[in-house]
């Protein structure tokens, strides 16, 4: 429900945030992995998830999305093709969860990603699923797309993984577990995003699937899924350009749907805008962000909830003190080498920043215009909008790159500016 408070307030305003990127290909996976028809409520429509969709069909799996709800055939067996090419665009879930599922199968499954997703590692995924008895071939390099998954089931059992680069290849085999027919023991060596397992788990319990911890190792009985109903919340990671404006300009946005129950770490970072000045308010079904328009130098971890990484980025020049964001080294290795792409941005604006392979330091500045190379990455992007909103002339190279994650990015923060005045 809409915080009527922030309607009230000066500047006070209500966003729609779309549906939750993760919360959605996590349920399209698990749905179509259970056993009946799911219906799935507020998903999200963008190019990561049409990707995704668009694997499951290449696949046998029959999703039909209407206005309102989509619905999702489930086939507990496994996918209904014996053979099948699969292009997952620039979305890592969809390159990293869909080989685990396709495995699950009988047939031989083509996958190819982007020159981007290409780079980006799939390697600990890839060597824990032969661990696990599947048959597989890197095509062109070892430990990246494309990839030739054999799919004969799969058998299961325990297994080592570092997941220290991204927390996806555990959540890939976590979402696979009930499938396998031994299960799954995985013993996590290193984990990076550690919150987005928790997503993880929290949605395989909603599908009839416990997972228990047993120190490091996470521990999947099989058995399979059962078809559920499933609200999809809004995307707390686009929720954090909305939250940021409103801590730089000294205005209040209200996100409903994204409240105390939240399933997404990346709502976490409202954590560190309160450290930074804004008023910060989460109740049931929604959170408040109230900004001063001052904002105070911090030094943030942001190793659970990196995505937001670039947002902080974007709004740390208008800090009094220095910004310091520490323990992102992942964040090299996304859509674009994201530490990089900041500074490089920041520097043509005129700001001080300095870099280390898991760091970024930004110092106070007053940006002056100039064009963002958004790098092809809809977070440069998003979070360098937010930027604009101090920053006259500030432009985006490439804007449409916001279709990953959020298609109407321009429309609905153009719509707040306007309502701003700004
Ligand atoms: O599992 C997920 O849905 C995601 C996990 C995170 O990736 P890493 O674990 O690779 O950091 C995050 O950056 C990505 O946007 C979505
Ligand atoms: C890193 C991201 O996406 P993915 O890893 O799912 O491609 C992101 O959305 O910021």
């Amino acid at each position: 429900m809409p915080d009527p408070e922030a309607q009230g307030k000066p500047g006070g305003s209500v966003v729609i945030v779309p549906g939750s990127k993760s919360v959605t290909n996590r349920a399209l996976f698990l749905a179509a992995a259970a056993d009946g028809t799911t219906t799935l409520r507020g998903a999200l429509r963008s190019d990561d998830t049409d990707a995704f969709v668009e694997g499951l069909g290449v696949l046998g799996y029959e999703v039909e999305r209407g206005p309102d709800a989509w619905h999702v055939r489930g086939r507990p067996s496994g996918p209904s093709a014996t053979e099948a090419d699969l292009y997952c665009r620039d979305g890592a879930t969809v390159a990293r969860f869909l080989p685990v599922l396709a495995a699950t199968g009988h047939g031989t499954f083509r996958f190819d990603a982007s020159p981007q997703m290409r780079r980006r590692p799939l390697g600990p995924l890839t060597t824990a699923m032969r661990h696990l008895g599947v048959e597989l071939r890197h095509d062109e390099h070892e430990g990246h797309h494309p990839l030739t998954v054999v799919g004969r089931g799969v058998r299961g059992g325990a297994v080592r993984l570092d997941a220290g680069v991204s927390s996806q290849f555990l959540s890939a085999l976590l979402l696979a577990g009930p499938l396998m027919a031994e299960g799954l023991r995985v013993e996590v060596t290193d984990l990076v995003s550690a919150p987005y397992v928790e997503i993880t788990i929290a949605m395989m319990r909603s599908f009839g699937v416990r997972v228990v911890r047993d120190g490091d190792a996470f521990v999947v009985p099989t058995g399979g899924y059962r078809a559920t109903d499933h609200t999809v919340e809004p995307d707390a990671s686009t929720a954090s350009y909305f939250f940021a404006a409103a801590a730089l300009t000294g205005r209040q946005v209200t996100v409903p749907g994204l409240g105390a129950d939240a399933v997404q770490g990346d709502l976490r970072f409202v954590e560190i805008l309160e450290r930074m000045g804004a008023t910060v308010r989460v109740t049931a079904g929604a959170t408040t962000v109230t900004g001063t328009g001052r904002l105070a130098g911090i030094t943030a971890n942001m190793r659970d909830i990196s995505d937001t990484m670039p947002t902080l980025a974007a709004i740390a020049p208008f800090a009094a003190g220095p910004v310091r964001i520490t323990d992102v080294h992942n964040t090299r290795v996304k859509e674009c080498d994201r530490i990089e792409a900041c500074a490089v941005n920041l520097r043509r604006l005129g700001v001080r920043v300095e870099t280390g392979r898991d760091w970024i330091g930004i110092w106070p500045a007053v940006p002056v215009g100039t064009e963002i190379d958004c790098h092809g990455d809809h977070r440069i992007a998003m979070s360098f909008a937010v930027t604009g909103l101090r920053t006259p002339n500030l432009t985006l190279d490439e804007p449409t790159v916001v279709r990953k994650t959020f298609p109407d990015f321009h429309e609905v923060f153009g719509a707040l500016r306007h309502r701003w005045g700004l």
